[in-house]
C-alpha cells in the first residue's frame, strides 16, 4: 500500500438490510487491509455484524453509531420513509460531525439508497461514493428507468413489455418486473419523485462502486462509464469472505436451528455435486402456493437438499405467507436437510457436495453462487431479481429458469424436473459455471478487482475534491 494511502479516512454508511450490509462491510474490511482508516456509521441493532471488523482492526476502525429513526409507513411506502428519516436526523448530526474531527474523512461510501449524502458530501466539500450492492446490469435499467422516464405500450397490462434499446442486449422487460416505485407512481407524486431525484444524485456523485467484477458485466461498465461521462466505475467484487474464514469479517453465520457444524457434517456425507441448496435470501417469505409447489417439487424430485425457511420479516413478502406442510421433514428423512433462520449460506455453496442453488438471485446470492461454481436455478421475487436472472440464464449461460414471482409458479413436477438437471453432471450450464468461477476468483485474487481497488484507492489519494 502506498504511504499516501495509509490512514486515509474514510466514512462508510451502509444502508440497514442484510443483503445491502454484508458486503459493504466487506468492502470496508478491504479498505482497512490496506491500510485505511475507516469510520462505520450503523444503528445499535446492526453494530454485531461490525463486532468483528472492530477486535480485527481496533487501530483503524471505529464504529459511529446513531439511533434508528422512528418509521412508520406501509411496506410499499417504507424504504422512501426510512431514507427521508435518516436524512432528516442524521444530516445535521453529521455535519457537526464532520466539522469538529480533528481529522474528518476525506470521502463518503454510501449505499445507492442513501443518496442525500451526495449533498452532504457537496455542503462539506467531500466527494460522495456510491457503493452499489446491485450489479451493473440493474444499475443500468434504473438509470435509464428514471432518468428517460419510459412508459409501457399499455400501463394497464401487466405483461406489456418495456424496452431497453439503448442498453447492451436490448432486453425488455415485461411491465410488472420494472422496480414498484417505479411503475406504482407517477411523475408529481413526491414518493416518485423522491426515487427519482434519489437516482439522479446517485449519477451525480464523483464515482461508483460495484460488488461485481468486470468479467461478469463487461459491456454494462462500459455502458455506465459512458452515460455517467466518466470512468470512476469500480468493480470490485465479489466480495466474499477469505477461504480460510467461513462466516466471513461480518458475521455471516448469523444464528439458526442447527449449529454450522452440523450442517457441515451432514454435507460431509453426501458425494460431490449432489445436493441442491434452497435459499431466496434474507428478506423474502414464500406464499403458499410457492411452498407447496417447491416442497412437492423436493420430494418429487428425489435430490438431496437444504432448505433454508425464514420467518416473514414484513419485508419483501406477500400477504399470504407460508409455512412448510405438515410431516414435510419426517417424509425427506435424510434426503434433505431443513435450516430454519440464518443458513450458514457461504459456507454451504462452497462445499463440494453442493452442485446446485435454488435462487431467488439476489446479489448476493447470485456473486456467491458464481463464486462457488454451482448451477443456478432462478426464481426471482422483486426488485433487481429479475434482471439478474436473466444476466445469468440469457447472457451467462450459467443457470436454469424456474419461476418469475407469483406469477410464473411451476408445476412441481417441472420443477422436480430441473432440479434433477441442476445436479446432472452432464448439464452445459455446470461447464460455464466453473468458467465464470474461474474469472470471479481471478478478479479478486490479483485480477481485474484487485486492479479497481488499486485504482479506486489511488485516485481518493490524489485528494479528488
Ligand atoms: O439464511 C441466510 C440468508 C441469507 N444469507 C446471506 O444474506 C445475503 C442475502 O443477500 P441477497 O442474496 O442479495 O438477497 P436479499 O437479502 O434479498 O438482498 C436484497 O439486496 C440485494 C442487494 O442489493 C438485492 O439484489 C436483492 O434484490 C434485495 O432483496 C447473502 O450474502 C447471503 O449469503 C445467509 O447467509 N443466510
Amino acid at each position: 500500500m502506498s504511504s499516501t494511502a495509509t490512514g486515509l479516512h474514510i466514512l462508510v454508511y451502509p444502508y440497514t438490510d442484510s443483503g445491502h450490509i454484508i458486503p459493504l462491510l466487506d468492502f470496508a474490511h478491504r479498505l482497512l487491509i490496506r491500510g485505511l482508516t475507516v469510520t462505520v456509521l450503523v444503528n445499535p441493532d446492526n453494530l454485531p455484524l461490525l463486532q468483528p471488523l472492530l477486535s480485527s482492526h481496533p487501530s483503524s476502525i471505529q464504529s459511529l453509531v446513531l439511533p434508528a429513526p422512528e418509521v412508520h409507513a406501509p411496506p410499499q411506502k417504507a424504504r422512501a420513509a426510512k431514507v427521508r428519516a435518516m436524512r432528516e436526523l442524521y444530516y445535521p448530526i453529521l455535519l457537526q460531525w464532520f466539522r469538529s474531527h480533528p481529522s474528518p474523512p476525506v470521502a463518503i461510501i454510501s449505499d445507492y439508497f442513501l443518496s442525500w449524502t451526495h449533498q452532504l458530501g457537496s455542503e462539506l466539500g467531500v466527494p460522495r461514493v456510491v457503493f452499489s450492492p446491485s450489479g451493473a446490469f440493474a444499475f443500468s435499467v434504473l438509470l435509464s428507468l428514471w432518468r428517460d422516464v419510459p412508459k409501457p405500450a399499455d400501463p394497464d397490462d401487466m405483461n406489456s413489455g418495456l424496452s431497453f434499446p439503448e442498453l447492451p442486449h436490448s432486453p425488455v422487460f415485461p411491465w410488472l418486473q420494472i422496480s414498484r416505485h417505479y411503475r406504482s407512481g407517477k411523475e408529481g407524486d413526491p414518493d416518485w419523485e423522491f426515487h427519482r431525484s434519489n437516482t439522479l444524485l446517485d449519477v451525480a456523485s464523483w464515482g461508483v462502486v460495484f460488488n461485481s467484477f468486470a468479467e461478469l458485466e463487461r459491456v454494462y461498465f462500459e455502458h455506465l462509464r459512458a452515460e455517467l461521462g466518466h470512468d470512476r466505475v469500480w468493480a470490485v467484487g465479489p466480495l466474499l469472505p477469505s477461504d480460510d474464514d467461513i462466516v466471513g469479517p461480518t458475521n455471516r453465520g448469523g444464528s439458526s436451528s442447527l449449529p454450522i457444524h452440523e450442517v457441515m457434517a451432514w454435507l460431509n456425507a453426501r458425494v460431490d455435486n449432489s445436493v441442491v441448496y434452497v435459499c431466496f435470501g434474507s428478506r423474502a417469505t414464500l406464499t403458499s402456493d410457492q411452498m407447496d409447489v417447491l416442497t412437492t417439487a423436493l420430494e418429487q424430485s428425489g435430490v438431496q437438499f437444504i432448505l433454508c425457511v425464514r420467518k416473514s420479516t414484513g419485508g419483501h413478502a406477500g400477504q399470504d405467507h407460508s409455512s412448510m406442510p405438515d410431516g414435510f421433514e419426517d417424509r425427506v428423512g435424510h434426503n434433505g436437510l431443513v435450516v430454519k433462520g440464518w443458513a450458514p449460506q457461504v459456507a454451504i455453496l462452497k462445499h463440494r457436495a453442493v452442485g446446485a442453488f435454488l435462487t431467488h438471485c439476489g446479489w448476493n446470492s447470485v456473486l456467491e453462487g458464481i463464486a462457488a461454481g454451482v448451477v443456478m436455478v432462478t426464481w426471482p421475487m422483486v426488485a433487481d431479481q429479475f434482471t439478474n436472472a436473466k444476466l445469468l440464464v440469457d447472457q451467462l449461460g450459467v443457470a436454469i429458469r424456474a419461476g418469475e414471482g407469483t406469477q410464473i409458479i411451476p408445476e412441481s413436477t417441472e420443477l422436480a424436473r430441473l432440479l434433477g438437471e441442476s445436479v446432472n453432471p452432464n448439464t452445459p450450464e455446470r461447464v460455464r459455471v466453473k468458467e465464470v468461477s474461474d474469472a470471479a476468483l481471478g478478479a479478486i485474487k490479483g485480477g481485474s478487482s484487485d486492479k479497481d481497488l488499486d485504482d479506486f484507492v489511488k485516485r481518493l489519494s490524489a485528494s479528488p475534491k
